[in-house]
């Protein structure tokens, strides 16, 4: 076995720059590959130096305490021993208490972008601390472990804990917010049908733990897919937390249409207000340019050209995913991460007045007769206390009855291909002549 000396390293982080010092703690749980890192405490006892004992496989160190205990070798993993003592932690006056925010498919593309962007402080705030619960596979913890080590290496004040596992009972633990990404890809060949029930079954399952171990209130966004049809499984595998606080994420449509828009009337892209997705985060998903608003004036009014609303624009919001796989060469990550950032916001902020924005939501109770028991994008506004309430009057025409009909079903029909993940019987899966897409899938 041999002995690692490490000494603190030099930094200019508002964390370490007193004096304090790295101590070495440990969580695994070995059985299920659960990993902590916790990261310093704001006033953490100072000392000079740690010491880490490396097995041969470099797998578990031993963590020598300052006062010459050691820990057990199984407590602690490689890098994850190089933590702080949470027990000393004590909140600055001025920061709040920390949340904690679990994410699946921590290892994917999509995580990559938002895993940094949650601990900069960009979305809940400069003055919020956050711990990080990050949910991967045998297959990614080896690459949960990079991820974990980058987030280490960038030294975030408000990064106060990073957990890495596989097992959805232990990373959703009192988590207040989950960010559902890991999901099975559609592959060459697969049906939606198969693609709903793979991912369908790893929705209900993470739907089972949140209800078990995450804090009642939690607030969950789906963002895998198909992630209607998953949130709705999501959902109803998780009857202690309110309906409500499910979302899919259809933020990414609604920016890609507001994109369209400014770009067509030539005005930037942040006079564009009061726009709603309508529906399925597919191909039959309704960009609403009947209510959409530029400069505060009716879309209609500013674009008179509407056989390239009708037309050019709805199709080229729907299928905006297939293009960028097109040229990219992968689906959408970064500006799918910030638009899981601008939905969270839009949660966590009050509404501008008179605006609204869209989220995949509960349908039960809805104001436009869209069937209930489906998790279907409507405009929605918030005062900023991570619920919302449904915006009631947004007119409806024929154009986009017809629209939103297909839509709606759309998704019931999805809904009977999981009947058997959500409680509702047998399943029986028969998703048209034309088979449905993604947005990424054309
Ligand atoms: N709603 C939206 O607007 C958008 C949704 N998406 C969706 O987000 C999801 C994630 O995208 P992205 O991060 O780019 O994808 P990646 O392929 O980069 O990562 C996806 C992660 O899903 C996990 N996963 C879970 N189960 C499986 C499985 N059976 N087979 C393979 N991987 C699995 C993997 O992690 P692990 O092994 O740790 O489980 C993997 O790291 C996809 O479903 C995508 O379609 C993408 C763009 C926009
Ligand atoms: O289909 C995909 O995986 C990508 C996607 O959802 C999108 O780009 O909107």
């Amino acid at each position: 076995m041999a002995m690692a000396e490490l000494t603190t390293p030099k930094t200019t982080s508002p964390f370490l720059n007193s004096s304090s010092q790295l101590r070495l703690s440990s969580k695994l749980h070995l059985s299920n590959q659960f990993r902590h890192l916790i990261l310093p405490p704001l006033h953490a006892t100072p000392s000079s130096k740690i010491s880490c004992s490396v097995s041969q496989n470099n797998q578990a160190p031993v963590a020598v305490q300052d006062n010459g205990s050691v820990k057990t070798k199984k407590e602690c993993y490689g890098v994850f021993c190089l933590t702080y003592d949470l027990k000393a932690e004590e909140e600055t006056k001025s920061w709040k208490k920390m949340i904690s925010i679990a994410v699946s498919g921590a290892a994917g593309m999509i995580s990559n972008h938002l895993l940094f962007k949650l601990a900069s402080g960009s979305v809940f705030g400069p003055d919020q601390p956050i711990a990080l619960k990050l949910l991967g596979s045998e297959r990614s913890i080896q690459a949960l472990e990079g991820v974990a080590m980058e987030l280490e290496d960038s030294l975030f004040p408000l990064l106060r804990e990073v957990d890495i596992g596989t097992d959805p009972y232990e990373v959703f633990q009192d988590v207040e917010w989950a960010l559902l990404i890991g999901a099975k890809p559609r592959g060459p060949g697969m049906e939606r049908a198969a693609l709903l029930d793979i991912n369908g079954q790893i929705f209900a399952e993470q739907g089972k733990a949140l209800n078990a171990v995450a804090s009642p209130n939690v607030k969950v966004l789906v963002v895998g897919n198909p992630c209607n049809t998953n949130a709705l499984i999501c959902l109803k595998n998780a009857p202690n937390i309110p309906a409500k606080n499910f979302h899919a994420l259809t933020r990414l449509d609604e920016n890609r249409a507001k994109c369209q828009l400014a770009l067509k009337a030539g005005v930037f892209y942040d006079k564009v207000s009061n726009m709603t997705i309508w529906g399925n985060h597919s191909t039959t998903q309704v960009p609403d340019f009947l209510n959409a608003r530029i400069n505060g004036r009716p879309v209609k009014e500013v674009i008179t050209d509407h056989k390239w609303l009708e037309e050019g624009f709805t199709e080229s919001v729907q299928k905006r995913g297939g293009l960028l796989i097109q040229k990219w060469g992968r689906s959408s990550a970064a500006s799918t991460a910030v638009s899981i950032v601008d939905a969270i916001k839009s949660l966590v902020t009050p509404t501008p007045e008179g605006d609204w924005f869209s989220t995949g939501v509960y349908t039960n109770g809805n104001p436009y007769g869209i069937a209930e028991d489906l998790v279907f994008s409507m405009p929605c506004r918030s005062k900023g206390d991570g619920d919302y309430e449904l915006v009631k009057d947004v007119e409806i025409d024929d154009y986009l009855r017809k629209r939103i009909a297909k839509s709606e079903a759309e998704l019931l029909a999805e809904k009977q291909c999981v009947a058997h993940l959500t409680g509702d019987g047998i399943a029986f899966c028969d998703l048209g002549p034309v088979d449905t897409m993604l947005p990424g899938e054309v």
